[in-house]
C-alpha cells in the first residue's frame, strides 16, 4: 500500500515555488501578492486564514489579510472586492467561505476579478475549466490531481467514481478526472444522496474520490481490491480531525490511499499557492 502523502508532496511544491519566487526576485520582478479576506470569526477559518498567511510567507507570497468582523454588510464586502480588483499589487483574491449568515456568497465569487480568481470559484474560470481551456481551477480538486501525477498513479482508462457533487470539490474533481491538459483520462461516475446502490457503484471504482463530509461513510465492501483512494473530508469529531473513508478499515485493500490529516489538506493550500504564482505571471506578462 502506497500512502500518498500530502504534507511532504505539497512540501515539495512550496520548495520548487520558494525557488521561483526567489529567482524572479533576483532578476527585479516584484514578488506575487494574496489578498485573504476573513468575515466573522469562525474558529475553524481562522485556523485556516493563518496557515494560508504562513504558507505564503513561507514561499516568498506577499500575503495581505482582512478581517471584516461578522455584521459586515454585503456592500461592505464588496467595496474591499472591487477595491483589490483595482490593485495592480494583488494578484490573488481569496474570499474564505463559508460567510456568516446575510451574506451572498456567490455574489462576492462572482465579483473578484477572474484574473485574480485563484481560488477558481468564478463562473468563467469554472467554464473555462469545462471548455479545456487554461484558466484557475479550484485547489481541491487540482490538489488531488496533483498528488496523483506526483505519485505516478494511472489514471488513462480507469474507471473513477466521486461521491459527491459539490461546485468546489465533486463537480470540478469529475470534470478533472475526465481530462485535465494530458492528465487523467478516466471514464468518471458522480454519486451522491439519492444515487441508489451507491456502496455497489464505488466498489466498482478503480479510484474512489470522497468528498462527502461525513466521517467514515466509506466502509470495506464500498473499495474494490486494489483501489485508489482518495479522502476528501475534513471532520471534526471526538476523536480528532477524520476524514469521510474508515482508513483502518480499508487501508489493506487499496493500493495507494491518502490520509487524513496530511492528504488533500496541505495539497489545496499548496495550490493556492501555485495559482497565486501564476496569476503573478499572468498578470507580468510572464510565461508560465
Ligand atoms: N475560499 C475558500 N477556499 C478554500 O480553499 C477553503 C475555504 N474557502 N473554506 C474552507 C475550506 C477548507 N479548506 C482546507 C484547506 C486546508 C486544510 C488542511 O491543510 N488540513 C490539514 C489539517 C489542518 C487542521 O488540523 O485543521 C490536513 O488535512 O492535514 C483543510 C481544509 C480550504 N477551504
Amino acid at each position: 500500500m502506497i500512502l500518498l502523502d500530502g504534507k511532504a508532496t505539497a512540501a515539495a511544491i512550496r520548495s520548487e515555488l520558494k525557488d521561483k519566487v526567489a529567482a524572479q526576485e533576483a532578476r527585479g520582478i516584484r514578488t506575487p501578492g494574496l489578498a485573504v479576506i476573513l468575515v466573522g470569526e469562525d474558529p475553524a477559518s481562522q485556523v485556516y486564514v493563518r496557515n494560508k498567511e504562513k504558507a505564503c510567507e513561507n514561499v516568498g507570497i506577499r500575503s495581505l489579510a482582512y478581517r471584516l468582523p461578522a455584521d459586515s454588510t454585503q456592500d461592505a464586502v464588496e467595496g474591499l472586492i472591487r477595491e483589490l480588483n483595482a490593485r495592480d499589487d494583488v494578484d490573488g483574491i481569496l474570499l474564505q467561505l463559508p460567510l456568516p449568515k446575510g451574506l451572498d456568497s456567490q455574489a462576492c465569487l462572482d465579483l473578484i476579478a477572474p484574473d485574480k480568481d485563484v481560488d477558481g470559484f468564478h463562473p468563467v474560470n469554472m467554464g473555462r475549466l469545462a471548455l479545456g481551456l487554461p484558466g484557475f481551477a479550484p485547489c481541491t480538486p487540482a490538489g488531488v490531481i496533483e498528488l496523483l501525477r506526483r505519485h505516478n498513479v494511472t489514471t488513462s482508462g480507469k474507471r473513477a467514481v466521486v461521491i459527491g457533487r459539490s461546485n468546489i470539490v465533486g463537480k470540478p474533481m469529475a470534470m478533472m478526472l475526465w481530462g485535465y491538459g494530458d492528465f487523467a483520462n478516466a471514464t468518471v461516475t458522480v454519486c451522491h444522496s439519492r444515487t441508489p446502490e451507491l456502496a455497489k457503484l464505488c466498489a466498482e471504482a478503480d479510484i474512489l474520490v470522497a468528498a462527502i463530509g461525513r466521517p467514515h461513510f466509506v466502509t470495506a465492501d464500498m473499495v474494490k481490491d486494489g483501489a485508489v483512494v482518495v479522502d476528501v473530508g475534513i471532520n471534526r469529531t471526538d476523536d480528532g480531525l477524520v476524514g469521510d473513508c474508515d482508513f483502518a478499515a480499508i487501508k489493506d485493500k487499496v493500493s495507494a490511499i491518502t490520509p487524513v490529516p496530511g492528504g488533500v489538506g496541505p495539497m489545496t493550500i499548496a495550490m493556492l499557492l501555485v495559482n497565486t504564482v501564476k496569476a503573478c505571471e499572468n498578470h507580468l506578462g510572464l510565461a508560465n
